[in-house]
């Protein structure tokens, strides 16, 4: 027998203050503390008493939503929304794809939407879901109106992400910021009506100054000024998308967004954990410490960054008030370490070794090989691409303490992070150890 409990909204001091004028805000903010009130209970089939007095009934929190935001209801009530994710086959995408299609059940279609459609991309075709494939570009306008074009909810995760000086700045920007821009105006223009923006730590920090940022949160102060065109033009893509919340859509309602911003990201098909893991079997099993142990960088496992994606993207229809326009740090228990110790917590049960407590190289020396191999890279550039992983950028990446600790998103949405890093860690080594010529 589920048990019930019963809650008069007259305790609710949102309730008892909201006026006309503020329906909107009170409602959000209402729902939020019934959600609260819910969780609280024991059990499923909790029931909720409404005020007024004397008039009581019981509703559940479900109930309360169509009654008191019936637009957003509707598509609830339908169960049948229309997701899109932009970037679908990249690291990140493909893992918000699949949490998508296990932890959304009011999922009717899922378009995945990239430069590059991958063939596992095929193998999840043949489930309940429908999901749509679409080959295509986000600096092309029209491609992209066509592909959000009746869904209810835009992921947006495609980006260019360059630190190496493979991509031009005028590509990156075109690719982060202009494809961003198409994305929001396709939302307006087709009536799609909440969006979510894969953002990055990177547009507040590390700095040009590589001041430190110690386990802040979304409201530490810090000077994020910036130079590389990566982190300036997620910046601006991210600027584009908050400033978009609240703009009319095609039929008259408010545009929501929203920005997430993870810190460095680890899993499954993470590229740099896969180059640093080849680099060190080249080198007999060896990495070479290059960073000291005492610089702590942020990171947060994919499944985790994926799951974020996919509450806020619920949560969006319901918090509106609260969470349209904001921006959230995507973290979990992920330990705080330098890169490297940190890289090592994979590597090191695949057979390789971290040489060195301290830095092998003297840092003078490491800023004049990151410039020597900006210039090399400079040179060549009309011969052929030099883009190796030491430059003046990643290096002072890496050498910047950069780490968050916030909890703005289960304050917000009830963010929980999914997977423990116990989970995270075992899960990124097995993925180490399949790959191909792995030492195991
Ligand atoms: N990897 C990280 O550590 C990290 C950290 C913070 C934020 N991010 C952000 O997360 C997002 C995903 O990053 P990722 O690490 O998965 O990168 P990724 O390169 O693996 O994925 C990006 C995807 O976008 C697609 N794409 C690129 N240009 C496109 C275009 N013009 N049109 C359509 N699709 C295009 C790519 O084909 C790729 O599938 C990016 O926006 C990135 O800025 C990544
Ligand atoms: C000096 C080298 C000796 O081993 C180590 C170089 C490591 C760098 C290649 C990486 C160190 C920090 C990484 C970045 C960080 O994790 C956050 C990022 C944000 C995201 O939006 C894109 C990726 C990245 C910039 C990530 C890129 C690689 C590093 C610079």
């Amino acid at each position: 027998m589920p048990v019930q409990r019963r809650v008069a909204t007259r305790g609710c001091p949102v309730a008892r203050e909201w006026g006309l004028e503020r329906w909107r805000l009170g409602c959000s903010l209402f729902l939020e503390w019934a959600r609260r009130e819910e969780e609280q209970a024991e059990g499923d089939g909790v029931l909720l008493a409404c005020w007024p007095r004397g008039r009581e009934k019981t509703a559940s929190l479900g109930t309360l939503r169509r009654w008191l935001q019936p637009g957003m209801a509707d598509s609830a009530q339908a169960q049948k929304l229309v997701y899109l994710v932009t970037g679908g086959c990249g690291f990140l995408g493909e893992h918000v794809v699949r949490m998508l299609l296990q932890q959304e059940p009011r999922l009717c279609e899922l378009r995945i939407f990239d430069l590059h459609l991958d063939p596992w991309l095929e193998e999840l075709k043949t489930g309940p879901v429908q999901v749509t494939a679409i080959q295509g570009d986000v600096t092309q306008a029209h491609e992209v109106a066509a592909a959000v074009a009746g869904a209810h909810v835009v992921i947006h995760t495609a980006g260019l992400v360059d630190v190496f000086g493979r991509a031009s700045p005028e590509t990156i920007h075109e690719v982060n910021v202009q494809g961003t821009q198409n994305v929001i105006e396709a939302c307006v223009q087709s009536g799609t009506r909440f969006l979510v923006y894969t953002s990055s730590m990177e547009v507040v920090g590390p700095n040009v100054k590589g001041q430190p940022f110690y386990r802040g949160n979304e409201n530490t102060p810090y000077e994020a000024a910036h130079r590389h065109p990566y982190p300036c033009s997620k910046a601006l893509a991210e600027r584009l998308v908050l400033e978009a919340n609240g703009r009319k859509v095609r039929g008259g309602l408010p545009l929501v967004t929203c920005a997430l911003r993870p810190t460095g990201i680890y899993g499954e098909g993470h590229q740099i954990m896969r180059d640093f893991y080849h680099q060190g079997l080249r080198l007999g099993g060896r990495l070479f410490r290059a960073i000291p142990a005492s610089v702590e960088h942020g990171r947060v496992y994919v499944g985790n960054v994926a799951w974020m994606h996919v509450l806020v993207a619920r949560e969006l229809e319901h918090r509106a008030a609260l969470m349209g326009g904001q921006v959230y740090f995507c973290y979990d228990n992920s330990p705080y370490k330098s890169y490297e110790d940190f890289n090592m917590e994979f590597l090191g049960p695949c057979g390789l070794r971290l040489v060195g407590a301290r830095p092998l190289l003297p840092y003078w020396l490491l800023v004049l090989l990151a410039a020597l191999n900006a210039l090399l890279q400079w040179l060549l550039r009309p011969l052929l691409l030099y883009a190796p992983l030491l430059n003046p950028y990643t290096l002072a990446v890496a050498n910047t303490t950069f780490t968050v600790s916030t909890d703005k998103a289960q304050r917000h949405f009830g963010y929980e992070p999914l997977f423990s890093w116990e989970e995270s860690r075992t899960r990124t080594i097995r993925w180490v150890q399949a790959m191909e010529g792995s030492a195991q």
